[in-house]
Formats: structure tokens, sequence, C-alpha cells
């Protein structure tokens, strides 16, 4: 099997885990796509009642064409259960999210849901985070200053840009700044540096969120729970 259909194993396995009247939150990326298709799917053949919150217009727009009654997360009081795919996870289930720049909402439905669920290719799993550059959020006032702040930092940062060579803005109209660091060896001081640094509206840096990743391998699904 190749990387997407990888993808597609991991989808349609974590896609049974929703259940009747669930309120879910929906991530957003090629993996996800696949979630989407599954779960709407589901819907019709066995006529589940369930509405969703997106983590991008990319996905609302999926799961509305597709017939998912989708809801804003203001209107809901809360989330069974969110299903979104990742760039990177570790052995210890902390991971990088925001290849597609949309950790910032990623996050927020994260934080608000009961339960998480990552669905991920096997080439997602790695010994230590941050091979794959770690994106953050930046409000465009001022992102120079922040850019030069993660220099100092030696955190190697590049404003992410588009096919065009302009830089690419999020949902919100903000930057990406992409932190090409190498090795995280403390992922949680990281994040209370990140967390803490004006301008930085949000970063990529999910830990201790999730609680069970949807592995698609080439002997099939692997569902693996985190001890939280
Ligand atoms: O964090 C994300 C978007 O911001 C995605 O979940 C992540 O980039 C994985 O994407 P894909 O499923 O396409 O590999």
């Amino acid at each position: 099997m190749n990387q997407s259909e990888l993808k597609q194993v991991a989808a349609e396995r974590a896609a049974l885990f929703v259940e009747d009247g669930m309120t879910i939150g929906l991530g957003t990326g090629s993996t996800v796509f696949f979630l989407v298709e599954a779960i709407a799917r589901r819907i019709k053949e066995e006529g589940l009642h369930i509405q969703g919150v997106a983590t991008s217009s990319r996905t609302a727009n999926q799961a509305a064409e597709l017939g998912i009654k989708m809801l804003d997360l203001n209107d809901v009081d809360h989330i069974d259960l969110t299903i979104d795919g990742a760039d990177e996870i570790d052995k210890h289930f902390q991971g990088i999210k925001g290849g597609g720049a949309a950790h910032t909402l990623e996050k927020m439905v994260a934080i608000n849901s009961t339960r998480n669920i990552w669905i991920v290719d096997e080439s997602k799993l790695v010994p230590v985070l941050g091979k794959f550059p770690l994106p953050t959020e930046v409000i465009p006032f001022g992102c120079e200053q922040v850019f030069k702040r993660l220099e100092a930092e030696n955190l190697h940062p590049h404003f992410r840009l588009d096919a065009d060579g302009e830089r690419i803005r999020t949902h919100n109209q903000n930057f990406v700044i992409d932190l090409h660091m190498g090795a995280i060896k403390h992922p949680h001081l990281l994040k209370q540096f990140l967390d803490s640094e004006v301008g930085i509206l949000e970063h990529g840096l999910f830990l201790d969120l999730v609680n069970t990743v949807v592995v698609g391998t080439q002997d099939g699904a692997q569902v693996l729970d985190a001890k939280r």
C-alpha cells in the first residue's frame, strides 16, 4: 500500500469510533478527507444522527457537501470526539500538527473535546519530534520582530510561502512561521516559551492532548491508546 492508502486504512478504522448522537470534531488534511467520506457513508448506511464541528473551511465544505450537519464551535456545548491527522507523533503520544496551517483552529477544537483520536500512516511515528518543521501562526503586526526573536533563540524560523513565493495566510489572515530547529529534546519547555511569545497566536506542538492514535500499516490499522 502507498502512503495515501495507509492514510485511508487509518481513517476508515477511526470512523468506527463514531457513535449515534455524537458531536464530532473533524480535523484537516488528506487523511481527514478519507475520514469525512467514511463518516458520511456510515450516516447514510446506518442512519446515524451526528453533527460535526470543522477545523477548516476545506473540511467544513467537504462535510456539508456529503450531507453531514455542521455547527460552529461557538454553538455546541461540548464535542464528544475529535478525529484529526498529525505530522509527527513520538512514543509519548506528543505531536506536531499544522502542516496544513490549520493548527490554531485544530487546537481549539481538540481542547474542547472529551476524546481526541489521531489518524496517521506509519511514516508519522518518530522517535523524537522535530524533523517536521514546527508551525507557528503569527499575527502580521510586528511579525518581523517575532521572527528576529525566534532567530535569536536558534529556532531557525522561515515564513511559509505559497507556490508564487507569497507568504501564506491562515484562516485568520495571519502568517505561518515554520521552525526548522531539528530534534525537539524538551517539548514542554519549548511549548512554555512559544506560549509566552507575544505575537505568536498558536503553535503546532500538541502535548498531552491525544488519547488514541490509529496508524495505517501494511498489516492494517493499529489502534494505540495513550495512558492519560
Ligand atoms: O495538522 C494538520 C493540518 O493543519 C494535518 O492534520 C496534518 O498536516 C496531517 O495532514 P495529512 O493528513 O494531509 O498528512
